[in-house]
């Protein structure tokens, strides 16, 4: 391969793949009442690894929850059927899930995460590393914020692609892939009509070869 063609994989828009109305409208319904009912246990979101983890609102602002009462078994069993299509659909090498890691997100008025990565780069200790993200969005109807696209960024040059964030869509890339949260506008200010996602990372042991 010539050094031009090598260099214009990297400037090519990520492999990402969407699924729509992925989990249907009774669950989103239900998930969206968890969410609500639950607000008081939402924290604020940090940035970070493993090794430590660190409030920093210029970079990423939003709220999260863990909690997802007896929502989770069904939630992971839809996100691990879909694993095995996505993984084919963006030609990942494919991996044994060790567990899928899910938390709730709500981005209110001027919430945003700035450009990142969802793998870590560094403390290999770590038993298992995240391959692959998913992040479904279950917000209220009709939908009461603005902006939030979520950016997918090529590897280098300035390429990029913006997916808008619909209700029961799920979007599913490479975790390695560098992307950011817009900032959402949400003039109302009220929770309930927040920009609502769960984030999934597929991840796999360190140990597979
Ligand atoms: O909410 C989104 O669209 C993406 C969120 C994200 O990138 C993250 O939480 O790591
Ligand atoms: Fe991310």
């Amino acid at each position: 391969m010539k050094a031009k063609e090598a260099s214009n994989l990297f400037d090519r828009i990520p492999p990402y793949c969407i699924v729509q109305d992925f989990l249907g409208n009774d669950l989103v319904e239900r998930l969206l009442d968890h969410a609500i009912v639950r607000e008081a246990e939402f924290a604020p979101t940090k940035i970070g690894n493993y090794a430590g983890q660190r409030l920093d609102p210029e970079f990423r602002l939003s709220q999260v929850l863990r909690d997802f009462c007896g929502l989770r078994p069904e939630l992971e069993a839809r996100f691990e059927d879909v694993m095995a299509r996505a993984v084919d659909g963006l030609r990942l090498a494919p991996f044994d899930l060790a567990r899928c890691e899910i938390e709730i997100v709500a981005h209110n008025d001027g919430a945003f995460f700035k450009r990142h990565i969802d793998t870590a780069t560094e403390y290999p200790d770590e038993k298992t590393q995240r391959v692959l993200t998913g992040v479904l969005y279950f917000h209220a109807l009709p939908k009461n914020f603005g902006g939030g696209q979520l950016r997918l960024y090529s590897f280098v040059g300035e390429g990029f692609v913006d997916i808008e964030p619909e209700r029961d869509k799920l979007v599913l890339f490479p975790a390695w892939v560098p992307h950011e949260v817009l900032p959402v506008s949400c003039p109302s200010g009220e929770f309930a009509k927040s920009r609502f996602s769960i984030n999934c990372w597929y991840r796999r042991s360190r140990l597979q070869k």
